[in-house]
């Protein structure tokens, strides 16, 4: 698709996953066009039966109204069927593995939109390569979303700012027409791997600032992981093939900043229990929502060790889910390094 023919905003818009982000992101959706059916897919049938009877998700979203063109259901084949646009948010770890089921209902030409944030662990695969492979569909057909957007803010209707990217830039133009609400402005990219990177690693980053936190550190100490963190992050992004004026940008320091800050942030939270001495499983429990960072870090380290990025951060990170580190520990493996030029593109 290019600039020169503009697509009008879809009559119907699937959205496959009902948690915080997937039913956050249908009401986007369906306040940015209310001519526009937005079609949900529940896992679970009593899910679905909430939302499209009471307008609620209230697991996830407590007393949030949805709007009235918004439906769920727990046929996924009803869902798909005649939507020009199928938006995914299941945990990353488990999207490879619904895919093929999915396959046959997405209609032909469809456009596919990721707003995951991890990265398959085994493969080191990105979102938008996972539904590539599954999915048989060129790289034009697959765009990503990303950047500092807590879901609880959203569903408030608190201002804020995002990414689209995707190869063909009208596409992502497209994307964000459907998704312009008076409460979200997302912009647009063509750089899917440092917009997804930019994602990815923020969680990863939010882990080691929540753990400083949960040792009682105080801000200098959060600046400076944050800081050190988008360093690590631009290395990585750089070396896959993205920009790095990406990571200057809202899916990079934008998404950091507010995922670092923010308590409503279940990376942040599991670093912070992680700190104040739980062990992985006692967090593992205590989180009833995906906290991506904990998967997706040891497959960032891998992707790094591979492309030789040196990423002191997560590997720290790491050793800490790993049982190799204890969490006091953190700091001094992290002040121990080589000392050198701030700006080394290298360290
Ligand atoms: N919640 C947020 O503020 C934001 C989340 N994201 C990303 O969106 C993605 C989805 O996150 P959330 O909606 O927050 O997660 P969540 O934990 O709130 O919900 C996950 C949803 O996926 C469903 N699901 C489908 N298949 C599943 C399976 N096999 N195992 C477990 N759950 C399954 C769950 O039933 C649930 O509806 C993640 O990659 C996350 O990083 C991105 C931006 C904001
Ligand atoms: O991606 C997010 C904000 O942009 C949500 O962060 P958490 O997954 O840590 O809650």
């Amino acid at each position: 698709m290019s600039d020169a023919s503009p697509r009008a905003v879809p009559a119907k818009i699937a959205v496959l996953g009902s948690g915080s982000w997937g039913t956050t992101f249908a009401k986007v959706l369906a306040d940015a066009s209310p001519a526009t059916h937005v079609a949900l897919w529940s896992r679970r049938a009593e899910v679905a039966v909430e939302i499209t009877e009471r307008h609620r998700n209230s697991r996830y979203l407590g007393d949030t109204r949805l709007p009235g063109n918004v439906t769920a259901s727990d046929d996924v084949a009803a869902v798909l069927a005649d939507s020009a646009l199928v938006i995914l948010a299941v945990p990353a770890q488990t999207l490879r593995g619904q895919l093929p089921a999915w396959r046959a209902s997405i209609p032909e030409n469809a456009v596919v939109v990721s707003l995951m944030k991890g990265l398959e662990v085994g493969t080191d695969a990105r979102m938008s390569e996972v539904i590539a492979e599954e999915l048989a569909l060129p790289a034009d057909r697959i765009a990503v979303l990303s950047g500092p957007n807590l879901a609880l803010e959203i569903a408030r209707e608190e201002p804020t700012a995002s990414v689209v990217a995707c190869p063909d830039h009208g596409t992502a133009a497209w994307i964000a027409a459907a998704c312009t609400a008076s409460y979200f402005r997302p912009y647009t990219s063509t750089d899917v791997i440092g917009v997804e990177i930019g994602g990815i690693v923020k969680n990863v980053i939010a882990l080691a600032v929540g753990i400083c936190e949960g040792r009682s550190m105080g801000d200098n100490t959060k600046a400076s992981v944050i800081t050190r963190g988008l360093a690590e992050t631009t290395r990585l992004a750089v070396a896959l093939g993205g920009r790095p004026e990406t990571m200057a940008g809202l899916a990079g320091m934008g998404d950091l900043i507010a995922t670092c800050s923010s308590a409503l942030s279940r990376n942040h939270t599991a670093g912070r229990l992680l700190g104040q001495g739980l062990t992985l499983d006692q967090v593992t429990v205590r989180m009833n929502q995906t906290a991506e960072g904990i998967k997706s870090a040891r497959a960032v380290l891998d992707s790094a060790t591979k492309l030789d990025v040196d990423m002191p951060i997560t590997a720290a990170v790491v050793a800490v889910l790993q049982g190799q580190l204890a969490v006091d520990d953190l700091g001094a493996r992290l002040l121990a390094r080589n000392l050198k030029p701030e700006g080394d593109p290298a360290q």
